[in-house]
């Protein structure tokens, strides 16, 4: 699906931006030379939320993200992130922001103590850095060498740093890349406890479970634009689309798809004298609705 002009606009209220959202953009144009990177996107993160943004490689996010941290001058639309242009963001809107960014300060010869004291003396009101060790779950690894962590303890490490000085708005880039799936875990649980504590959430993943555990709402950007935004249970009519009913009859593999499958299943279980032969019964899942949104066969 691509918006046209006078499409509605997706995840925001047409007009201008929203100072009351913690990030909220208009209109967003970027272009490097020829190419249009990000192509009129409109936006609204609300404050308080986890906000998972999808799309594939190439899309448009990581521009997005980093044009919503002041780190890239934009071409055109409107951007207010924490009620400010971050093109004119100072200081003590910066110190607002926690950045977690794909590659991180792990490779250091300073211990995670001393990188996180020394990060936090950057800001008015920290964390306490032993507290905030304790929060990702590094508080064995305080004395420990950046350089000597494994992958995802850097990781980790990363996003201690990102929130050591209590930011209201976190973004967090492909955080979890490269985690085993314990780690990945503990780092959910990381994440909803900063999300108890009332921190706003901008997380760009390629893992689509990450998004469906954590996200409030996920919005998914396809060569520039923004082509949906949903709570991840509803997103591509999920919620509503037929299941499909698979079995196998006289030898034959079978499937219907069905708005009423358990009418559909007492009715073909009347056919069969014991159980349905392979009987399964799916429905579209958030990689089936996202592969079709960006234009992938599933
Ligand atoms: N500095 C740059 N100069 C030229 N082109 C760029 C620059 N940065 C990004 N692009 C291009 O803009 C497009 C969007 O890139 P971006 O990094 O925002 O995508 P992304 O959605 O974050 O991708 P990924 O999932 O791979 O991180 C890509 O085609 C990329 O090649």
């Amino acid at each position: 699906m691509t918006r046209s002009s006078s499409a509605p606009v997706l995840g925001a209220d047409a007009g201008a931006p929203d100072p009351d959202a913690a990030i909220s953009i208009r209109g967003l144009v970027k272009r490097y030379g020829e190419f249009t990177a990000v192509d009129g996107l409109d936006l609204d993160i609300r404050r308080g939320e986890i906000f998972a943004l999808l799309g594939p490689n190439g899309a448009g996010k990581t521009t997005t993200v980093e044009i919503c941290e002041g780190y890239r001058p934009r071409d055109g639309g409107e951007v207010r992130v924490l009620g400010e242009d971050p093109a004119d963001g100072g200081r003590a809107w910066k110190a607002q922001l926690g950045i977690v960014l794909q590659s991180g300060a792990g490779d250091s010869a300073l211990t995670c103590r001393e990188l996180l004291r020394a990060q936090a003396s950057y800001f008015a009101d920290p964390r306490d850095p032993d507290e905030v060790l304790e929060l990702v779950g590094l508080t064995e690894k305080a004395k420990s060498r950046g350089r000597s962590l494994s992958g995802g303890q850097r990781r980790r490490l990363d996003v201690a740093l990102g929130i050591v000085g209590r930011p209201t708005l976190l973004f967090l880039d492909e955080p979890t890349t490269g985690f085993d799936p314990e780690a990945r875990r503990q780092f959910w649980s990381l994440i909803r406890s900063l999300r108890d504590l009332g921190t706003t959430m901008l997380l760009t993943t390629h893992y689509l479970d990450e998004a469906e555990a954590l996200a409030d709402r996920v919005g998914v950007i396809a060569r520039g634009r923004l082509v949906e935004v949903a709570v991840p249970a509803e997103l591509g009519g999920r919620a509503s689309a037929p299941a499909i009913v698979h079995w196998t009859e006289d030898g034959v593999r079978r499937s219907e798809a069905t708005a009423t499958p358990t009418a559909f299943v007492r009715e073909l279980a009347g056919r069969f004298s014991g159980e349905v032969p392979d009987l399964a019964v799916n429905r579209p899942t958030l990689e089936d609705v996202y592969l079709t949104m960006i234009g992938e066969p599933s």
